[in-house]
This record gives C-alpha cells, structure tokens and sequence, in this order.
C-alpha cells in the first residue's frame, strides 16, 4: 500500500517537459519542510498498486510524473515497472536527498539549500530562485538547468539572472499562469 495523495491529469507544467500531457501521481509525505513550498501533500489514502495502475489506466498520455511530497521516499523498482508495463514513461521530481530506483526515464532534481543530494544520475536540475547562489549547481550532473521563479512571484529577478548565467533556462510554472492544476 502506498499513501497517495492524489492522482490527476494535466500538463506538465514545470521544466524540459513543459506542455506535455501527463499523469500525476502525488505521493504523501516529505522529509523536508521548505518555507516556499506550495504543496499540500500530508492528508491521502492508502492505495494497493493495482488501485494506482487501475486509475493511470483511465488516462491516454504516455508519460507519467511522480511526485509529492518527496516521492524518492515511497517508491521502489517494482512500482516503476508496473508502470512501465502499462507502457508508460516514468519521469519523477525528487528533492535529491533519497536514492532513487535505477529504472526511472526521467529524473527532475530540485535540490534544497542545506539538503545533501544522495543521488548520481539527473537528467534536468530545477532550482526555486530564492536570490541565492545558483553557480553551487552548476557541477551536478545534468543535461539541462531551469531556473524557476518562487510561486510566480520574482519573475523578473529569475530572467535577469538566468541572462547572467546562459547555462540556465527558465522555468515558468505555466499551469499556474493557465489555471489548471
Ligand atoms: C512540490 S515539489 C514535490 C517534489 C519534490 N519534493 C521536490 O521538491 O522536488 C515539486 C516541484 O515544485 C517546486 N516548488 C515547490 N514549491 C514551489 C514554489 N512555491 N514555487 C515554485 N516552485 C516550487 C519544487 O522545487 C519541485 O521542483
Ligand atoms: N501541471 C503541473 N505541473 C507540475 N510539474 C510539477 C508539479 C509538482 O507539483 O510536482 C506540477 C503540478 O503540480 N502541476
Ligand atoms: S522537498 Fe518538495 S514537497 Fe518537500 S517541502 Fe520541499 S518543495 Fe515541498
Ligand atoms: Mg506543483
């Protein structure tokens, strides 16, 4: 049984992937408490894997995002393959400071000011802009870098800053401008 704390279907609306129709599984629970965070994610039910992949199920995309809470926490390899089986391509948004499965398709690291990343492989970083030193992030092991404004709030800071350092791209939190969940 896993605790979910909601299944929906959106686009996505953050990063590399932005504008890609996908399924949201939002795992409970989370092992940091960022000030900013804009999630509601503690109350959920428990549900067996075949209750989750039968809800996936009722939804046509491909891709599949898990998140949470910190999703790293709650799922395994076993979890990933199920939905692999319903040919779906697995992406998470993890906070980096758990291990991850090695069968996933697509890794969002959004790492957080004072939490050790325990993770090797990303394939895109996306920082919440808060003014803080973005260059500490420049090392990690990604492809690709998105620097995202906090709850759309310092958007014009984030653009400058992402013209100061080309590496980045911005990451706007397009549902959000769009409302949609
Ligand atoms: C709610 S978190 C869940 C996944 C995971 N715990 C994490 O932090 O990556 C999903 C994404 O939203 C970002 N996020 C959270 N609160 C935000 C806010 N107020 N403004 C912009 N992005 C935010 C996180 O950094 C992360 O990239
Ligand atoms: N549309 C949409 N895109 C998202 N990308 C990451 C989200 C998240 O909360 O992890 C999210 C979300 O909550 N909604
Ligand atoms: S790690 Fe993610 S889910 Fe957890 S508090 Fe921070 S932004 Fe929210
Ligand atoms: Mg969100």
């Amino acid at each position: 049984m896993r605790k979910i704390n909601e299944i929906f279907y959106s686009l996505q609306g953050e990063g590399f992937h932005t504008g890609t129709p996908a399924v949201f599984i939002r795992l409970s629970g989370c092992n940091l408490k960022c000030p900013f965070c804009d999630t509601q994610h503690e109350e959920g039910v428990l549900m067996t894997d075949e209750e989750i992949m039968a809800e996936v199920g009722k939804y046509p995309a491909m891709m599949v995002i898990l998140t949470g809470g910190e999703p790293s926490l709650w799922i395994d390899r076993e979890f990933v393959d199920r939905l692999h089986q319903l040919g779906k391509y697995v992406c998470i948004e993890t906070n980096g400071t758990h291990e991850l499965p090695d069968n996933i398709d697509w890794v969002t690291c959004s790492p957080k000011r004072g939490a050790k990343l325990s993770i090797s492989r990303m394939d895109e970083v996306k920082v919440v802009y808060e003014s803080q030193d973005i260059t500490v992030y420049e090392q990690l092991p990604a492809k690709h870098f998105f620097l995202q404004p906090c709850s759309c709030s310092n958007t014009v800071e984030t653009v400058v800053r992402v013209m100061q350092h080309p590496k980045w791209r911005l990451s706007l939190q397009t549902h959000k401008l769009i409302n949609i969940s």
